[in-house]
């Protein structure tokens, strides 16, 4: 594989718009089916020459709304750039004292809590069903890995790093009450953002091995006699934990890059597909190309 080829995405979310540590080499804004991308996509350098695309989820100047972010574009956008791999960096909430703001956390699981408004398939609108397995829906070998190499690079920064959580994703904008903040820990769930669907989704229907890094920054609004979360309190963290982001990523990224188990998700659509019909249109079939040429092409 060439060095200018992209392996790896990485999608900064609130407080992440730039991953100015390593080397920008250019911008890129590929139009894909689903639209443009929520931001012409940074490609940077490792120090290896190997390549990294970052996509600013929010846009970079973070104008676009949690429910309106293109997350097809997006997804489709990293996978059209070459990437096999999608990290991706979330501010979220805290739903357990000992989950504390700053604390990094790498979930293995998520419940959906967002309301149907985000397209949350390509073959949404298609004549073409799929229906991807998403009983673990982060690449476990990803997140087994993240969770040596994360916690290797954040030793001696006094940031803990808490592993094997859930995660609870919101519709948003506005915040949860407490009375949802207490239900979502009864219901076992860790941390709380509006972003990993239908990200997460979207990665495992284009194949890519996807994992979230999220980063805490407040303790949403479970807990007694306290205030409830505000953007305010949310904007206290966000610089240390962006900049603790860009360290991660900057340590990780090139460890990553090497590593063998990239092309895993490669074929786990398979056997999602229904088998091919008369009915499936063929611009449908051109256009679901874009993500899965092994299928469609
Ligand atoms: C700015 S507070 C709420 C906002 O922050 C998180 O964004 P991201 O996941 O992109 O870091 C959360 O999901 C909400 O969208
Ligand atoms: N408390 C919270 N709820 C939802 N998303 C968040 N992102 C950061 N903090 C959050």
């Amino acid at each position: 594989m060439s060095s200018d080829q992209v392996q790896i995405g990485v999608i900064g979310g609130s407080g992440l718009y730039h991953l100015d540590n390593l080397t920008f080499i250019k911008h890129v804004n590929p139009e894909t089916p689903w639209g443009f991308p929520s931001s012409p996509i940074s490609i940077c350098s490792l120090p290896s020459g190997a390549r990294v695309a970052f996509l600013a989820r929010h846009g970079t100047g973070h104008s676009i709304n949690p429910s309106a972010v293109p997350a097809r574009a997006n997804i489709a956008a990293l996978k059209s750039l070459g990437a096999h791999t999608v990290l991706a960096f979330s501010a979220v909430g805290s739903l357990r004292e000992e989950i504390a703001p700053g604390d990094f956390v790498l979930p293995t699981q998520i419940v959906d809590r967002t309301k149907g408004v985000r397209p949350a398939s390509f073959f949404e609108g298609t004549s073409v069903v799929a229906h991807a397995a998403f009983g673990d829906p982060f690449s476990t070998k990803l997140v087994q890995w993240l969770e040596r190499e994360v916690a290797k690079a954040l030793e001696g920064r006094g940031v803990k790093l808490h592993t094997d959580k859930t995660i609870v994703c919101m519709e948003g904008p506005q915040f949860s009450t407490r009375a949802e903040s207490i239900l979502y820990r009864n219901w076992g769930c860790d941390i709380i953002n509006m972003s990993v669907l239908p990200e997460a989704k979207l990665a495992r229907e284009a194949e890519l091995a996807y994992a979230l890094i999220a980063t805490a920054t407040d303790y949403d609004a479970w807990r007694p006699h306290e205030e409830t979360v505000t953007a305010a309190e949310v904007f206290k963290t966000l610089k240390t934990n962006a900049e603790t982001s860009r360290h991660v990523a900057a340590t990780i990224l090139e460890d990553l890059h090497a590593a063998d188990f990239l092309k895993d998700e490669v074929g786990s659509m398979k056997f999602s597909i229904m088998p091919r019909s008369e009915a499936q249109k063929d611009e449908d079939r051109q256009k679901l190309a874009y993500v899965l040429p092994d299928y469609f092409s």
